[in-house]
């Protein structure tokens, strides 16, 4: 990777916002602000993104755009001064009272090695260090109180709109991951509801029939297998199932899942390759990666219609997310959009089915590796469940599956940065910090200080016995170590993960369903623990191939 890469995600602003809206203005009308466009990081942590900083505008013509853009030379102009500031950023010191750290811009540095390089400058110059990445103004945040701020800001000082860095997308659109202020306010609001417990219950049929599927199907005679690929496929099935039910015609649902597949496959060629082109630049690859864009369009706006018209004409309790969120209504009585709808869609698609597969690969491949963990995980499984599948019904109280899952996602959090953006001067951990300055908060190094955590970088599940039980298992127990700022796979505050219920549900289900049938061992092809791959998320670099013994 170089730093063209992270060159090129200031893109100019004002460009066309996408392929879609030169190809096929009529699929979706998606009117876009005029404005620059900046990125997320919440790109970064979960592999989605918003187009640019401004919000959608819902209301105003097509025409009214067009006529706002400017025209290529002024708008080639206008990067070239940015560039020009953003490179300058890295020659200068730091604004006075900005946090400490190396000088010169770091953006090669962090990208050559990411784990090592956070692990290397939070040890060097502490737990809240300052830096120049691409131009950028950055403070890497590793100290608890100090997450706790950034995160639990309630005020609007930490914001997600204008967070630097890697290019957004136009496939999660203005959703909940990326949206800010009132528009996101409302679109919580909306989506609380399909993530209550009851609404997971409804989802956790499609988990517990899936997990049996693998254990009983796929895995069936097998030796090894490819548990990331495994757990990929796994993860998108129940998501689609508990986002459009199981009724979902199969050829639709084949068509959303190829190009939500050509979608996720875009991604991981763009955060494995060194140049990013935005989205707008008719590459094979990109017009590939819009014509998924255009086709799931096509079937969630159908599928959106056809839902609301079922809706309408038979009344029924919602049985799937959408259905959940399309009865939603504010307190004015007022739904989701059609647009509204898409994006929300789009974002639970995303954000949900790489990280779970994710923490079970890595949960996974740490059972393999330390077999007496594994061992007492599994016979617990045993005598709870009595050989009854895994469900909704019987997965309470299962302690030791929960504790490798919060072990695994200690160690390697699927998440393993979270990022803000500072919307006004202010001060952190008595540094001053400039608006527009890039917070990233590091689960990753915040689950390994040595002073928290004993032992801190060996998986040791039997750690969260003790919690688990008094806090009546995870659910009880997440929300109380998020307010601590010490432990954080899912996030804090009021922009924590919405599906983490549905994701510890899902993943515990399938953990189960696997330690009751099989033993994981490291494969004879792949000895040695998997090595991560920092990109979007924390996904392991290789294909994690697990030699996977029936249990006797
Ligand atoms: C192990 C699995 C998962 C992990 C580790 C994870 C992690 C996270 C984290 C760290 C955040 C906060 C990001 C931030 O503060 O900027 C987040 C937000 C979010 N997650 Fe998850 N997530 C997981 C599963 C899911 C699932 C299953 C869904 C939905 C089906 C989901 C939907 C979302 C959404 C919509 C947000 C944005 C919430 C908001 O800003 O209001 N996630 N997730």
């Amino acid at each position: 990777m170089d730093l063209c890469r992270f060159f090129q995600t200031f893109t100019p602003a004002q460009q066309p916002t996408n392929l879609r809206e030169f190809v096929a203005p009529s699929v979706t009308p998606p009117v876009y602000s005029a404005g620059s466009r900046k990125h997320t990081i919440a790109d970064a942590v979960l592999g989605t993104g918003r187009y640019h900083t401004h919000q959608r505008q819902r209301v105003c013509s097509a025409k009214a755009t067009s006529t706002q853009r400017s025209s290529p030379f002024s708008t080639l102009l206008d990067w070239g001064q940015q560039g020009a500031t953003k490179l300058s950023r890295g020659l200068q010191p730091f604004p006075a009272g900005f946090p400490a750290g190396p000088s010169g811009d770091q953006a090669l540095q962090l990208l050559a090695d990411p784990l090592g390089y956070l692990d290397r400058i939070t040890q060097q110059y502490g737990p809240v260090v300052g830096l120049v990445l691409g131009g950028e103004y950055v403070v890497v945040v590793a100290d608890v109180a100090a997450a706790r701020t950034v995160l639990q800001d309630q005020t609007g000082l930490f914001v997600k709109e204008g967070t630097a860095f890697l290019p957004g997308s136009s496939l999660a659109g203005n959703g909940l991951l990326v949206s800010d202020g009132p528009v996101w306010r409302r679109q919580r609001q909306l989506s609380n509801p399909a993530f209550r417990t009851a609404a997971v219950q409804a989802y956790a049929k499609a988990m517990a029939a899936s997990a049996q599927r693998l254990v009983s199907e796929t895995w069936q005679g097998s030796r090894e297998r490819d548990v990331y690929a495994d757990f990929n496929a796994l993860s998108l099935q129940i998501t689609m199932e508990a986002l459009f039910g199981v009724d979902l015609p199969p050829r639709e649902g084949r068509q959303v899942t190829e190009a939500v597949k050509a979608a996720f496959d875009y991604f991981s060629q763009r955060g494995a390759s060194s140049m990013v082109v935005p989205e707008w630049v008719p590459t094979p690859v990109n017009v590939q990666f819009n014509a998924a864009i255009i086709t799931l369009n096509r079937l969630v706006y159908g599928m959106i219609s056809q839902r609301r018209m079922q809706l309408r004409q038979q009344p029924h309790p919602p049985v799937c997310l959408l259905e959940e969120l399309i009865t939603a209504t504010d307190e004015r009585g007022q739904g989701m959009e059609d647009e509204a709808l898409r994006d929300e869609l789009m974002t639970l698609l995303i954000a949900g089915q790489e990280t779970a597969a994710i923490a079970l690969t890595w949960t996974c491949a740490y059972l393999a590796h330390n077999p007496a963990a594994q061992d007492s995980i599994a016979a617990e499984v045993q005598q709870h469940l009595h050989g009854q599948p895994p469900s909704y019904s019987n997965i309470r109280g299962l302690v030791g599956v929960e504790s490798a899952l919060l072990e695994g996602m200690r160690l390697k959090p699927p998440a393993f940065i979270v990022g803000r953006c500072v919307s006004r001067p202010t001060e952190l951990a008595s540094c001053r910090l400039p608006a527009g300055t890039t917070i990233l908060v590091s689960p990753y190094i915040l689950h390994r200080l040595p002073g928290r955590w004993r032992d801190a970088a060996a998986f040791q599940p039997d750690r969260w016995h003790h919690q688990l039980q008094e806090s009546s298992g995870a659910m009880g127990l997440l929300p109380k170590l998020a307010a601590t700022g010490a432990y954080l796979p899912f996030g804090a505050g009021p922009r924590s993960c919405i599906g983490t219920g549905f994701a510890m549900m899902e993943a515990s289900i399938i953990l189960a369903a696997i330690l009751q049938r099989y033993q994981l061992k490291p494969s004879r092809v792949q000895p040695s623990f998997p090595t991560a791959d920092p990109q979007i998320t924390l996904r392991p670099q290789e294909i994690v191939t697990l030699s996977v013994e029936s249990r006797p």
